[in-house]
């Protein structure tokens, strides 16, 4: 039986991996042995070179390529064969970052950018089962990243502002996939509302 993929989203800063730490460490999912991932993938070719594309000025529609064929590395060495194994797979962050983050970055390079980047993942991506938005004010998400360091060019107000709002639309289009979390509770309530619905979720089949 093919296995379920859930992801978690949401603008830098709405606490992602700290929750999935938290996950790693919940006894109740280790029944499952979930596998967990996360875009940009880390140790690997595409990773890296998505790393050094966001510590530098690359330019948007490279960027957008590079974060893509990141995606389809992670597809094919971790994700897919894990769900044919039937494992349950969590990512930290996915494909519907680079919805909303590349929807914003090319604003200004293409007509309708979030629709052109959907339909560039068509006919090869895997849609997720499950996906958890982490919802914050990007003021409280930013002074969040800025306790923990240096800051890449993503982390802005603005920017994060048009980020936050593609997410939501991509929410609205698809209720039945996505939960909406207030990730502006500690890290011990958004852990709590996470794994209740990942075990229903995975215990309803
Ligand atoms: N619920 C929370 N309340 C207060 N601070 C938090 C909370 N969750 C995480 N933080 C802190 O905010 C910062 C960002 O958290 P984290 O790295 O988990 O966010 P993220 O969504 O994974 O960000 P990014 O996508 O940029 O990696 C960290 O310093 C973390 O300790
Ligand atoms: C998958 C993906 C990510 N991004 C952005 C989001 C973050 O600002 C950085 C790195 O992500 P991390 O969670 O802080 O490690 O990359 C993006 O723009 N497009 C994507 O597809």
């Amino acid at each position: 039986m093919q296995g379920k993929l859930i992801t978690l989203e949401g603008i830098d800063g709405s606490g992602k991996s700290t929750v999935v730490k938290k996950l790693q460490e919940n006894s109740e999912l280790r029944v499952f042995e979930p596998v967990f991932t996360r875009e940009p993938t880390r140790g690997t070719l595409t990773g890296n070179a998505v790393e050094n594309a966001i510590q530098s000025n690359t330019d948007q529609l490279a960027e957008l390529f590079l974060f893509t064929a990141d995606h389809a590395e992670h597809l094919a060495k971790l994700v897919k064969p894990a769900l044919e194994k039937g494992k349950t797979v969590i990512s930290d962050r996915y494909s519907d970052s680079r919805y909303a983050y590349q929807g914003i970055t090319l604003k200004n390079r293409l007509e309708n950018p979030l629709e052109w980047v959907k339909y560039l993942h068509r006919g090869w991506t895997v849609v997720p089962d499950l996906t958890f938005l982490f919802d914050i004010e990007p003021e409280i998400a930013v002074k969040r990243c800025g306790k923990r360091g240096e800051q890449t060019k993503f982390e802005k107000i603005e920017f994060l502002r048009g980020v936050r709002e593609l997410f939501l639309g991509l929410a609205a289009e698809e209720p039945e996939r996505f939960v909406i979390v207030d990730a502006s509770g500690s890290p011990e309530d958004v852990e709590k509302k996470v794994v209740q619905k990942i075990l229903d979720f995975v215990q309803r089949d």
